[in-house]
């Protein structure tokens, strides 16, 4: 039996991400969220484009208020005649001890180099005309946001490798690119095993007979599942469907995912029963098995295979015990790091997000598995806490539901007391 930290080593080095050379496409950006970026983008221009006030006030000189000795009383300035919004009145020249009233964003006139806020300003009217006066001193280059501050033109924007959020796409719409060459998605192929499984698909054709299931039948709700862990991984799932703990028939179906997808992911049909033949089938299909089963709790039986294809990486196949939680929690631990490896996503996405928390109550576990138990993460002022929740059994996929946050507790490790540190695994 494979540790949890050899599993995860032995999976992440099958995997061979995609490159920009063969597994690229160009999108719009409005189609970029959660893309990888295929190359790194740099930047076609400055931002900010020309230097820019950050506030609503008045361009000045600095220079002139230490001609003044930077005497409040005696810096009055005189009042350009142009104001200048943003978008407006630009490439404007300032006077020799002007002020000239500017707008957030507005261009700064040539020969000024800071902006008092107009709160720190009085407009004062004398025979001679309108005035500025200053009533706080400011400081050279304050509020002037400088031209290339943000970037410069040709400097590295992002880095290939970067998954694409929202403030990801807003600069690259700020260097003026409406379209990204990004890694294409992987495609996951998705299959439930097991006699008593019904699809959901049939189940809602016939319901109107009965709405019941015949007795020992249950939902492949697996199915479901794991597909929406697929996209939500960034992945294009293809929920291949349920079929009986029949060679011929599973043989069937995997043979389909080998020709549609990069990765597969069965689920049931792992352990020691009779009607557990995913392992055999795999290796009846040609499979390296790299491992049969890891000390994890929930998820034991997990097998992890490879199967080699002409002209094409390897396809990885997981065949994930059937338990729900099971299921879910070799998902998390396992899969979802290695799809974002085979995506081309930083090193950093392709292991969990592990954080300190202090547990709101006793946790037990047997010790001999690495045991993961299912719960919520809140914050008290600042401080991580991991509420678990009651019930850790394997097939209980209504505890699971909502789960944010799981706790580690290591081989051998046996009870944490409420109020001590654990590790915890967010998801
Ligand atoms: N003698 C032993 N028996 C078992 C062992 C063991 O070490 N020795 N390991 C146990 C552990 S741990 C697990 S986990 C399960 C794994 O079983 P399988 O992967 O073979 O899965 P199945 O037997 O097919 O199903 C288990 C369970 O899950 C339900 N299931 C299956 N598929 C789905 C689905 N798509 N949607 C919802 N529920 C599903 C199935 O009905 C079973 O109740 O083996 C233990 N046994
Ligand atoms: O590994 Mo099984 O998932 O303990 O129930
Ligand atoms: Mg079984």
């Amino acid at each position: 039996m494979l540790s949890v930290a050899e599993a995860e080593k032995i999976i992440l080095n099958l995997i061979h991400p995609f490159n920009s050379e063969q597994d690229s496409e160009l999108i719009e950006i409005s189609q970029g969220l959660q893309r990888i970026l295929a190359t790194d983008i740099y930047s076609n221009w400055d931002l900010p484009h020309w230097h820019s006030a950050a506030m609503d006030g008045y361009a000045l000189h600095y220079a002139d208020l230490v001609d003044l000795e930077l005497n409040l009383e005696a810096c009055q300035f005189a009042i350009a005649p142009t104001a200048i919004a943003a978008g407006h009145n630009n490439q404007l020249t300032l006077g020799n001890r002007e002020a000239m009233r500017i707008f957030t964003g507005g261009m700064m006139p040539l020969g000024a180099d800071t902006v008092i806020m107009q709160e720190d300003t009085e407009v004062v009217m004398t025979e001679a005309g309108k005035f500025l006066k200053l009533k706080a001193k400011p400081t050279q280059g304050e509020y002037v946001r400088r031209q290339g501050e943000y970037i410069k033109a040709g400097d590295k924007l992002l880095g290939a490798g970067t998954r694409l959020g929202a403030t990801e796409i807003g600069a690259i719409a700020a260097i003026g690119q409406s379209q990204v060459q990004v890694l294409r998605q992987p495609k996951v192929a998705i299959i439930s095993t097991g006699d008593e499984l019904v699809s959901l698909a049939s189940f809602a054709k016939t319901a109107h007979h009965h709405g019941t299931l015949a007795s020992g039948q249950i939902i492949d709700s697996n199915l479901h599942a794991l597909a929406a862990l697929v996209t939500q991984a960034g992945a294009i799932a293809i929920p291949l469907g349920t079929v009986a703990d029949d060679r011929q028939a599973m043989r069937e179906l995997f043979q389909r995912a080998i020709a549609e997808a990069d990765l597969i992911i069965s689920s049931g049909g792992v352990s020691v029963g009779d009607y557990d033949h995913v392992e055999q089938l795999l290796e009846s299909l040609g499979a390296d098995i790299h491992g049969r089963s890891v000390a994890i709790k929930p998820g034991k039986p997990l097998t992890v295979a490879t199967i080699s294809k002409p002209a094409h990486r390897p396809i990885i196949c997981f065949g994930l015990p059937g338990n729900p939680a099971s299921a879910m929690i070799c998902f998390w631990r396992f899969i979802r790091g290695a799809i974002a490896k085979l995506n081309g996503a930083n090193p950093r996405e392709w292991v969990p997000q592990f954080i300190q928390a202090h547990t709101t109550q006793d946790l037990h576990s047997q010790g001999r598995r690495e045991t993961y138990l299912w719960g919520e993460l809140t914050y008290v002022k600042g401080k991580p806490l991991f509420a678990p929740k009651q019930n850790y059994s394997s097939g209980n996929l209504v505890s699971i539901t909502s789960t944010k946050a799981i706790a580690v507790m290591r081989v051998h490790q046996t009870y944490v007391p409420q109020g001590d540190q654990v590790l915890v695994m967010v998801i």
